[in-house]
């Protein structure tokens, strides 16, 4: 099934040994936790899902992948776990490559799929039990004792999996891919379908995952999501990066603030004189919008509205907002259409 012109070359690059536990920020020796270089994907029906894709994601980090359906998130992520082979491009995971050393990969990374568990007549502690040994790891009861209560199932441990709640089935997901001990966590979609409460409780299991060190790679087309739990996010979109940036840095280049004015009388077009102004006029006339950097620069405002008063524009309201990450993204894939 797999390529077989991966071997050869990356055996002097891999390290000789596993490196023991989650490097520290002193060990420079130490691979990147995911190296993605020149990753393309072509699927047998002609469907070019991934093009070209370059992405680092250093240990202990939380990157997101964000993205509309379609985009090519769930590709990336399933080459990168060996599940599926890429067309051209090289994968490495903790320094191992994802074909040559396929063995080392996988046991490095656990992967949380979108669907439910159907095992449903299982118990938990069977379901963990049996997803460790299917890595051929020794049995470990004190690491599944610890998955479970971190993830607040352990009082849980002897019901069948068909009792539990639908939370407590995602958790379990996750709790079963943990079991094998991995460095790096796959996450798709972790909240879909799922009601506010829930999705809460699960950015919080990553915030205590975050903790103990696992790697995180979440795909989410929540842009909320991203924002929430990411360190890093990468925005794809038609099986291109178009943007991988700290979530912070993302939000202050590109963030800036928006100022709406709700106009008393409507107006039929931006008046002349204001049209240097990075002015939008909403649909029925009544709503003024203008956008402003994000480093807190802010005197065009007063201008702004000085201005107005000026030209007989007068206002019944205003507010100010951050663009969130959510226009940011609308933009960027406009851009890249
Ligand atoms: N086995 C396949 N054969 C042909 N095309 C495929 C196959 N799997 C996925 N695709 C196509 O590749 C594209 C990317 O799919 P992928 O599942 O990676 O997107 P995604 O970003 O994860 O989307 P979603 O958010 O809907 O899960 C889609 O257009 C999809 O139809």
């Amino acid at each position: 099934m797999h390529d077989t012109d991966h071997t050869g070359p990356v055996a002097e690059e891999r390290p000789a040994k596993p490196s023991g536990s989650a490097a520290g920020p002193g060990d420079r020796e130490a691979p990147p936790a995911i190296a993605v270089s020149r990753l393309s994907k072509t699927y047998d029906s002609g469907f070019q899902a991934l093009r070209g894709i370059d992405l680092e994601v250093s240990r202990g980090e939380i990157f997101g992948l964000l993205g509309p359906n379609g985009a090519g998130k769930t590709t990336l992520i399933s080459i990168i776990c060996g599940l599926v082979n890429a067309t051209s491009g090289r994968v490495r995971v903790d320094g191992y490559d994802n074909v040559a050393d396929y063995r080392a990969v996988r046991s490095r990374v656990g992967l949380v799929p979108q669907e439910l568990a159907t095992e449903s007549f299982e118990t938990v502690w069977d379901t963990v039990r049996f997803s460790r040994g299917l890595f051929g790891r020794p049995p470990d009861a004190a690491h599944l004792e610890k998955v479970l209560r971190d993830l607040a199932l352990w009082e849980k441990r002897d019901s069948k999996i068909m009792s539990l709640s639908g939370g407590m089935k995602r958790r379990l997901l996750i709790a079963k891919a943990l079991a094998h001990e991995p460095r790096i966590l796959f996450l798709d979609e972790p909240t879909a379908g799922v009601d506010v409460d829930l999705r809460h409780d699960m950015w919080e299991v990553v915030r205590v995952l975050r903790e103990s060190g696992v790697t995180v790679v979440l795909t989410t087309h929540y842009i909320e999501e991203a924002e929430e739990m990411a360190d890093r996010v990468g925005v794809i979109n038609n099986g291109e990066l178009v943007v991988v940036e700290e979530k912070a840095e993302l939000m202050r280049k590109l963030g800036g603030k928006r100022l709406t004015l709700h106009l008393r009388e409507p107006l039929a077009e931006i008046p002349p004189g204001l049209e240097h102004r990075r002015l939008e006029l909403g649909a029925d006339g009544f709503e003024l919008t203008y956008t402003y950097d994000a480093d807190g620069r802010e005197e065009g405002v007063a201008e702004l509205l000085t201005e107005l008063g000026e030209a007989g524009i007068h206002f019944a309201d205003l507010h100010t907002e951050q663009r969130s990450l959510e226009d940011i993204f609308v933009s960027l894939v406009r851009e890249g259409r």
